[in-house]
């Protein structure tokens, strides 16, 4: 079963314009995936439909087999969950260490200090920021800041990880960096979904593209069909 599913996905903000325009695709568990196009082609406005920042205005987008309209209320919160987010301003608590900041989601959940604790700092080393946890951001290069946004939003071993220009800041080796620590992620069973103008880095990575163009998905491109 797809972990996520776009069924003739409309999106028409309100004044008429059509962000996305009858969008049709499937993400299998532990797939990676590439989301470009052009500015305004429509990359962010599909990731707040996954995240719910956004309804569609028809059509329907499935999460692990559940249709996102039937999630309301109180049960967004526990979507959120499952499906994290990492933004390019990675909106970290600028006042809490690095570790607090990692930690809040796992302490959100009701997860004990100890086992807290011994992940965040499992985290922290795996994005190479094992001995900066005392750290403020602030402290931080813009780098280090996108990992521990990074760290923060894989933490909770979401389902889904969806990432709207993780490396738009950042120089072309940091940028290299990330995407191999997302690279990583679909062996432990996440599914990665990542908005990036960046073509040259995207050809890179040789997993699949789905390419946006004035809301419609005009091209799905496999990794074994990438050019050399
Ligand atoms: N809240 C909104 N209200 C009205 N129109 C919007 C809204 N958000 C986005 N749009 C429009 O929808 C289109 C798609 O925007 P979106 O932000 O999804 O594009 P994008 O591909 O992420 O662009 P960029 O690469 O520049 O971030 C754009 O024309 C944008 O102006």
């Amino acid at each position: 079963m797809s972990v996520l599913r776009f069924e003739g996905v409309t999106k028409r903000y309100e004044g008429g314009h059509v962000a996305l325009d009858n969008v049709n695709f499937d993400l299998a568990k532990g797939e990676m995936a590439f989301l470009t196009g052009h500015s305004g082609a429509g990359k962010s406005t599909l990731l707040k439909l996954i995240h719910l920042a956004e309804r569609p205005s028809r059509g329907s987008v499935f999460f692990n087999g559940t249709n996102l309209l039937k999630v309301k209320g109180r049960k967004i919160a526990f979507h959120r969950r499952a499906v994290s987010v990492v933004f390019q301003d990675h909106r970290l608590l600028t006042d809490r260490t690095i570790a607090d900041n990692v930690a809040l989601p796992l302490l959100l959940r009701g997860m004990r200090r100890p086992e807290v604790n011994r992940r965040v700092s499992e985290i922290l080393e795996r994005v190479g920021l094992g001995a900066r946890q005392r750290a403020l951001p602030g402290q931080l290069s813009a780098g280090e800041q996108q990992r521990v946004g990074i760290a923060r939003a894989i933490v909770s071993e979401p389902d889904l990880l969806v990432a709207d220009e993780p490396t738009g800041n950042l120089d072309p080796t940091l940028s290299a960096e990330i995407m191999s620590l997302f690279a990583s992620l679909p062996d432990r069973g996440t599914t990665v979904l990542i908005a990036s103008h960046d073509l040259g880095l995207v050809r890179r990575m040789r997993r699949r593209v789905l390419v946006l163009n004035h809301g419609q998905l005009a091209d799905d491109i496999a990794a074994e069909d990438l050019a050399e």
